[in-house]
């Protein structure tokens, strides 16, 4: 049985040269940031995350929203075990594959063609495997003679086009994602769009962090609220957005 469970979990990122003087009056009374905090021995922490306890299970599609620093990315990371937390425990049961890195296994000399085996491979992807799908990626990229060229000529544009069509061949249980994946022009847009919505019926919980009202409204059932690396609101995709966007 697939599942994700957080108890009580924090993670604190210590900052070693922040002005800490001036930090004596910060109030949490503003949107964006985790909360900033001075330990014992007078080091100052940043708390992405701060006593977090979830349960998702299958069938979850959950959707991460919140300001500026709420703890969303930080959260994405402690699920795809980037993060350990700094107290509490997360127990993953099932393969989980992330999605929140553009430039994952990229070597801007290679080729096209070569950084796709890279980042293939960096995403665990078995060798025959990916002789199976490679043909596929290429195409659906729309690069043509550009996958002969160094990585670095590419437009940014291009560069996600790449780290799309390769990103999204493989098929988790678990998929935790941001909406980088999301963008691209027009022609592209409609393409991945459609990409999307396979991989998202066929996971088994999928964990999605976006400012985007739309794209939670087509791909969540459930939302998660952050605010300061906190969980505000828990709750279904019809009562959380509206409270959420306002
Ligand atoms: N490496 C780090 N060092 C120090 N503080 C960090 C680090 N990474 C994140 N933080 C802090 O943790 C808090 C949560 O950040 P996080 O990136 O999880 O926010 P987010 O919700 O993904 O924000 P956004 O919508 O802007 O991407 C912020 O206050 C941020 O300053």
């Amino acid at each position: 049985m697939v599942s994700i469970t957080l108890t009580s979990v924090s993670v604190e990122f210590p900052v070693f040269n922040a002005a800490s003087r001036s930090l004596k009056n910060r109030v949490l009374s503003v949107a964006t940031g985790g909360a900033i905090d001075r330990r014992g021995d007078g080091h100052v922490i940043v708390r992405g995350l701060e006593n977090v306890s979830l349960s998702l299970k299958e069938g979850d599609r959950i959707g991460l929203v919140g300001h500026n620093g709420a703890g969303k990315t930080t959260l994405l990371r402690v699920l795809s075990g980037i993060y350990r937390p700094t107290s509490g425990s997360a127990v993953v049961h099932g393969e989980c594959v992330s999605l929140i890195n553009i430039s994952l296994g990229i070597d801007p000399e290679a080729t096209g063609r070569e950084n796709i085996k890279l980042r293939a491979a960096m995403m665990g992807m078995r060798p025959e495997q990916l002789r199976e799908q490679f043909d596929e990626i290429a195409e659906f990229t729309g690069l043509g003679e550009f996958l002969d060229m160094p990585f670095r000529t590419y437009s940014s544009g291009m560069q996600l086009r790449l780290a799309f069509s390769t990103s999204t061949s493989i098929r988790p249980e678990i998929l935790v994602m941001d909406e980088w994946l999301s963008t691209g022009d027009e022609d592209f847009k409609h393409k991945a769009d459609k990409r999307l919505r396979e991989i998202v019926d066929t996971t088994k919980i999928l964990v999605l962090a976006s400012h985007s009202r739309e794209l939670l409204q087509k791909n969540c059932n459930r939302i998660l609220w952050m605010e300061h690396g906190r969980v505000r609101m828990d709750g279904s995709a019809d009562t959380v957005i509206p409270a959420y966007f306002g």
